[in-house]
């Protein structure tokens, strides 16, 4: 297979800029083009150092002419920008790949509720792929616009699921309390992100309603077939990189045979044995955000704790790869028929 072209809009944010230290170890992918309107005509390595010796590139303001000579298209922007230049590219038949919000939500005026803006290209968002590949595969294969999920969405949805798809749980009064690094925010300016704010500090925020509870409600009611009933509270960890959300979920029958501890257990290994990039840890296990830092890997626990009505899910990501970047490069890899491991293999850094 020849070597596809892709192109980053919005190259200097964080998730931009994962892509292209994933994309640097994918010998199928050549980043052609990488866009930032207030850094265009500056070599991407004087920006980031780190990419010294692998890319020979200046960002460039966003074109669109120049994005449609690519196979795939990534957009790594705000909520919003996509949706104004994906309709040109999917009309020339570019596939494109949607960090952002844009697509995610097939509900448009709920959309519209949650981003406080009107959406403009409700067709095609009916017709863009959700992509979470545990649940979506075959989808992804085809998809030309995929919308790759939230970060929070990604590490609460591959831990409830399990339990949901074998109706072990309520599907409401679901709690899911996750804690992010601060890179979740991006990479500009904010009062509230700077060191001395955030630095040896823990806070919940959003508690009232995040963006994020629509998008976990929408996927979760579709794996139960009917409505799911779920309390999020994020909170910002003072670190860079991570998310760990702690689930809890009612059992409804605690006396059945398939709520034992080990059979939680056997459930969560079976439903997870040939996902590449989900761990199901040993029973007793606290998995740590370090151990998934920089990998498309999300680490699960379950538990019952004392024997108890309620089942405990402990899942960790990265929030930029699994979260984004990374999980972004996989969908890339289903959708051209690809290795779905390329270029994203390599180990946790440690420590
Ligand atoms: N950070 C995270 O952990 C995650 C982020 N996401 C989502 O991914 C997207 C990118 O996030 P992140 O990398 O953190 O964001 P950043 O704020 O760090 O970067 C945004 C990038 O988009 C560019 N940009 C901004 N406005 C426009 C515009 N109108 N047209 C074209 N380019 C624009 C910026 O460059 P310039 O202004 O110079 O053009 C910059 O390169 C967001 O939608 C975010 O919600 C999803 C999952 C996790
Ligand atoms: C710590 C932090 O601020 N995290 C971000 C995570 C959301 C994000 O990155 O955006 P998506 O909606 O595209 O997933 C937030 O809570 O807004």
């Amino acid at each position: 297979m020849s070597v596809i072209k892709a192109a980053i809009v919005g190259g200097t944010g964080y998730t931009g800029v994962e892509l292209l230290r994933l994309l640097s170890g994918h010998s199928q992918v050549e980043v052609s083009a990488i866009t930032s309107r207030a850094e265009a005509g500056t070599p991407v390595t004087e920006l980031f150092p780190s990419l010294r010796g692998h890319y020979d590139l200046k960002f460039s303001a966003p074109d669109v002419d120049e994005l449609a000579r690519c196979d795939v298209v990534f957009f790594a922007t705000p909520h919003g920008v996509a949706q104004a230049q994906v309709p040109d590219l999917v009309a020339r038949g570019v596939r494109v790949i949607d960090l952002s919000a844009d697509f995610r939500l097939q509900d448009i005026p709920t959309w519209e509720q949650w981003y406080g803006q009107q959406h403009a290209c409700p067709e095609l968002a009916a017709k863009a792929v959700y992509g979470l590949p545990e649940i979506n595969r075959e989808q992804i294969g085809g998809a030309q616009l995929l919308a790759c999920p939230g970060c929070y969405p990604t590490a609460i949805q591959l831990g409830f699921i399990p339990l949901l798809e074998a109706g072990l749980v309520e599907s409401s009064g679901l709690i899911a309390n996750a804690a992010s690094g601060a890179s979740g925010a991006g990479r500009q300016a904010k009062t509230d992100l700077l060191f001395a704010e955030n630095n040896d500090s823990f806070r919940a925020y959003a508690a009232a309603g995040h963006r994020h509870l629509p998008e976990i409600e929408q996927g979760l009611s579709q794996v139960v077939g009917g409505n799911v009933d779920l309390t999020f509270v994020p909170h910002l960890l003072p670190m860079v990189r991570g998310i760990h959300a702690t689930l809890y979920a009612k059992l409804k029958n605690p006396a059945a045979a398939e709520a034992t501890q080990e059979a939680l257990q056997a459930l969560f290994e079976q439903r997870y044995q040939a996902e590449p990039f989900v761990d199901v840890m040993p029973a007793g296990s606290h998995p740590q955000t370090r151990s998934v830092r920089g990998t498309n890997m999300c680490r699960l626990a379950v538990l019952r704790p004392q024997g108890r009505d309620t089942v405990v899910v402990l899942s960790v990501i990265d929030n930029l790869a699994k979260g984004a970047s990374a999980q972004a490069v996989q969908n890339m890899n289903i959708m051209f028929g690809l290795n779905e491991n390329q270029g994203l293999e390599s180990p946790a850094l440690l420590p």
